[in-house]
């Protein structure tokens, strides 16, 4: 029997209370210079807003460009109120506006390490949850790409799954969404969006960026930097929100932008009633297991 570490069980899909409401992608450009990077995705947050949005998504490093040469630099600590403005920019302009906000990532610094880190914030301002990237995006492929997001960070040791106003939300950085394993565990403990932040460079983003999204067949989100942000790796961006059944229901080009769409979760519902994967999937061929629920 090949085993995939879930078990049969599959937690129901629970409704929230909003089902259907405006999530905002701001595709942000990014700078070297904190304050600007601060300032625009402020600005970003607020008009996403104005437009309707109560659920806005950032990219992955929206305070600091994609690159060894800045993470250090550029990194907060989440703890310390002078020395992270970021995290409080954050938390201040989702209670000012009454939103819920997957905060992007940010390098943070705990402890002598660097985390490539997502902050979720609810309407009151509150941190609601933390993911630290669980995979490191290591790459070497000739002619094309050689990367080592490892030299730098150490990787996460824990999944995030975030109880919001807008609904389950799973989380996921980048890289993290080439998985189908952790996208997996978020929709059989009834995730009903995972929202990637992500920064995918120019050939693997046109290859699989869309692809690794539709396959996953509940609403999955993700947010992208501006292709003419600064650093040596070059961004993708299409910044994207795709339905459950691979639609893709809004989207970008790769320059800095706003993406406002509407999530309406009785999709979520008629997709798991029309083609209920999960009293379909063959626990005698093969197994899933939720390692959480395998701990006394
Ligand atoms: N930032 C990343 O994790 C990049 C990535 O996955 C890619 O394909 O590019």
């Amino acid at each position: 029997m090949a085993s995939l570490t879930s078990s049969t069980s599959c937690h129901s899909l629970t409704m929230p209370k909003v089902a259907q409401f405006k999530i905002g992608l701001c595709q942000l450009s990014v700078t070297p210079d904190k304050t600007t990077n601060l300032s625009r995705a402020r600005n970003s947050i607020e008009i996403a807003a104005k437009q309707g949005a109560s659920l806005v998504v950032l990219p992955e490093m929206w305070n600091c460009p994609y690159s060894e040469d800045y993470f250090a630099k550029l990194a907060e600590d989440f703890n310390d109120e002078d020395g992270s403005p970021s995290y409080f920019m954050l938390s201040e302009v989702a209670s000012c506006l009454g939103i819920t906000i997957v905060g992007g990532s940010m390098p943070e610094l705990k402890d002598g390490r660097l985390y490539n880190t997502c902050c979720v914030f609810g309407p009151d301002g509150k941190l609601k949850a933390k993911h630290r990237k669980l995979h490191m995006f290591d790459a070497n492929i000739p002619g094309d790409i050689l990367y080592k997001e490892s030299d730098t960070f150490t990787a996460g040791d824990n999944p995030t799954i975030v109880e919001t106003d807008m609904g389950r939300i799973g989380i996921g950085i980048c890289h993290d969404i080439r998985f189908p394993e952790l996208a997996m565990l978020y929709r059989t403990r009834g995730a009903n969006l995972i929202c990637y932040p992500g920064a995918f460079n120019m050939s693997t983003g046109k290859m699989l960026w869309e692809l690794e999204q539709r396959a996953r067949q509940l609403y999955v989100a993700s947010c992208s930097p501006s292709r003419d942000s600064v650093g040596s790796y070059t961004i993708w961006g299409h910044s994207t929100l795709v339905g459950p059944f691979g639609e893709v229901i809004a989207t970008s080009g790769h320059e800095e932008t706003i993406v406002i769409a509407e999530i309406d979760y009785s999709a979520l519902q008629c997709r798991r009633e029309g083609l209920p994967l999960e009293n379909q999937r063959r626990g005698d061929i093969y197994q899933f297991v939720d390692i959480e629920e395998q701990r006394p």
